[in-house]
């Protein structure tokens, strides 16, 4: 059965349709509404599930354009103009005929057939009718053919008017059309209804959005559109949605989200002129679960610092493994810039064209290599950094190998090791197999204190870095300052002198970092290192005499003992009264 409505512009049409046989297949109701109110009734018909719309004239055009179910018209046929001008033969007055001109066109053919003498008047637009009324007044007209608004609006201004009535045929006519309508109708909505459920279906969390940012389609849950709606008003989103629409490409994107951690995946959708932007939700994670797996995005070049030989060669090396597909093993202690170098090598290859994954060995679970197994299947071309490479148990490393056969060869894999791959088979904590599978060449990163010639580069790189980000307002570094710096042995290698230097940038108060400062800064940080990784004990600077010496280790001790001094003295291995002639006579 086909459920329609129909909206009669103007009771007689109603009426009409009481007296027909209407066909079986129909599920039919009639209402009389004209334009504006029209539409009221074809939205609650929507709403409770009528399957189409079958109106005339003004009213059909109005409601086809408010709703999303079909809206059929009841055409003006050549007999219903036949009606109308037997019905005003014999007319004394002149009489004009209003109409668009699909409508005109018929009434002139019937009008010079029949020999009548009745003017044609076309309208392009509705409101042009009340001016040309007002003009046919003027002219003496007095009698006026045309449809509901006309016929409504000549009696306003004191014309007569006469409506062309829908007859039988036309209502048939309608009925037939309403019926191919209908069928059409229901292939595309099964089609569409599919597509739909095939999107519900897809394992993946889906938006398609327009380039005004609004949603046109998801698989998401009401809970999860309301999040996505909200996001949609980020920055750092929008500029992503903007560039992927204008480099037609796609793109991924990192951010921190709420409380968590959320990866995208954009892919630009064009249809003719209509540009729209996919968003693929990759992965979500709250902020207090660790993270193994995370993507790299919006990545700029970063210099590697240094003249030396050895930052020389490790330029060359970026240059030539970001032309090579080869798998790499970087190995080296904690600091001295491995992940650095690897990023360097994907940055220098795809740019932020195809993503970087970096995976925590440390930290990872068995199911993070399933979720990395899809991301490389995504992704096709990119970079995955296997961080700690040497803390992953033998049963991950299997699983590892056994991914590795299955991973796409455009992908470049990067390890990083803290120990050379040599002494980790030696020490049975990585595989032969692992080693054999992934083939890679090895490169090995060089302490701080072997490149001491470096340091100085990297302080005015890093000064510069401080002055730019957060507004520190030291310069540089003066000579003997510089002196001491370098001859430290910096076990915790760049990290170490990053976090140094960022200390001396905030404890310095003129432009340039002074002997004092760093003695200063290098003091606190002794007090402060028991626990740090890289901890070589106290630190006394350069240029005191044996008695200031003294003091500070005096200090030191009482600090630790918390200012109690017999036991001070006792770990000093001197007795109570010493200890405190020496801390009065300073
Ligand atoms: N060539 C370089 N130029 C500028 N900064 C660098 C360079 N190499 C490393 N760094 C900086 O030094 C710090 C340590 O580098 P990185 O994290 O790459 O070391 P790592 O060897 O991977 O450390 P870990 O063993 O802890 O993973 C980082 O802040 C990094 O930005």
């Amino acid at each position: 059965m086909i459920k329609a409505l129909l909206i009669a512009p103007y009771n007689g049409l109603a009426q009409a349709i009481k007296q027909l046989d209407i066909p079986e297949d129909f599920e039919l109701e009639t209402k009389v509404a004209n334009l504006e109110e029209a539409i009221y009734l074809a939205k609650e018909a929507e709403n409770q599930g009528y399957d189409l719309i079958i109106s005339r004239g003004g009213t059909a055009s109005l409601v086809e354009v408010n709703i999303s179910i079909p809206v059929v018209h009841i055409d003006i046929t050549g007999y219903d103009m036949l009606r109308v001008f037997t019905l005003i033969q014999g007319a004394q007055n002149t009489v004009a005929f209003i109409g668009f001109e699909n409508i005109c066109r018929g009434a002139r053919t019937l009008n010079d057939i029949l020999d009548y003498d009745v003017k044609m008047f076309t309208i392009h637009q509705r409101d042009e009718v009340r001016l040309l009324l007002n003009n046919l007044k003027k002219e003496n007209y007095e009698i006026v053919i045309g449809d509901v608004v006309t016929v409504e609006e000549a009696q306003k201004v004191g014309l007569r008017g006469f409506l062309i009535t829908s007859g039988k045929e036309a209502i048939f006519d309608a009925f037939d059309e309403a019926r191919r309508t209908y069928n059409m109708f229901q292939k595309v909505s099964y089609k569409t209804n599919q597509y739909l459920q095939i999107l519900k279906s897809i394992p993946a969390d889906i938006v398609i959005i327009n380039q005004q940012h609004n949603i046109l389609l998801t698989n998401l849950s009401s809970e999860k559109e309301r999040i996505i709606n909200k996001m949609l008003r980020d920055k750092k989103l929008d500029e992503n949605i903007r560039e992927a629409l204008l480099l037609n490409k796609k793109r991924w994107v990192s951010m921190n989200w709420e409380d968590g951690y959320l990866e995208l995946q954009l892919f630009p959708i064009a249809d003719g002129n209509t540009k729209m932007v996919g968003i693929h939700f990759c992965s979500y994670k709250r902020q207090d679960e660790p993270v193994a797996l995370r993507m790299i995005t919006n990545m700029t070049h970063r210099p590697i610092i240094g003249n030396s030989a050895y930052s020389k060669n490790i330029k060359r090396k970026i240059d030539a493994f970001s032309n090579t597909n080869d798998n790499l093993f970087i190995s080296g202690e904690y600091g001295t810039g491995k992940m650095a170098i690897a990023q360097s090598i994907h940055f220098q290859k795809f740019e932020n064209n195809y993503p970087l994954f970096v995976l925590n060995c440390e930290i990872m679970h068995s199911n993070d290599l399933s979720i990395l197994k899809d991301r490389w299947n995504t992704i096709q071309k990119g970079t995955i950094i296997f961080e700690h490479i040497d803390s992953l148990s033998a049963t991950n490393q299997k699983l590892l190998i056994e991914l590795f056969h299955q991973s796409p060869e455009s992908i470049q894999l990067i390890f990083l090791s803290k120990s050379k791959a040599p002494s980790l088979l030696e020490e049975k904590h990585i595989l032969l197999s692992l080693i054999e599978k992934i083939d890679p060449v090895f490169f090995h990163t060089q302490p701080l204190r072997n490149r001491k010639e470096d340091i100085e580069a990297f302080i005015s790189y890093y000064l510069s870095q401080f002055h730019t980000e957060f507004g520190n307002e030291s310069l540089g570094i003066r000579p003997d300052a510089l002196k001491i710096l370098t001859h430290l042995e910096w076990p915790g290698n760049l990290v170490e002198l990053k976090k140094t230097m960022r200390e001396l940038s905030i404890h310095a108060v003129g432009y340039y970092i002074e002997t004092e400062d760093v003695n200063d800064v290098l003091n606190e940080e002794t007090m402060k290192k028991e626990d740090s990784p890289y901890d070589k004990g106290f630190y006394i600077p350069p240029g005191l005499t044996l008695e200031e010496m003294e003091q500070k280790m005096i200090q030191k001790v009482l600090e630790e003992e918390q200012d109690n001094q017999t036991r001070t003295a006792k770990r000093l291995g001197m007795n109570r009264t010493t200890l405190w002639r020496k801390l009065n006579d300073k």
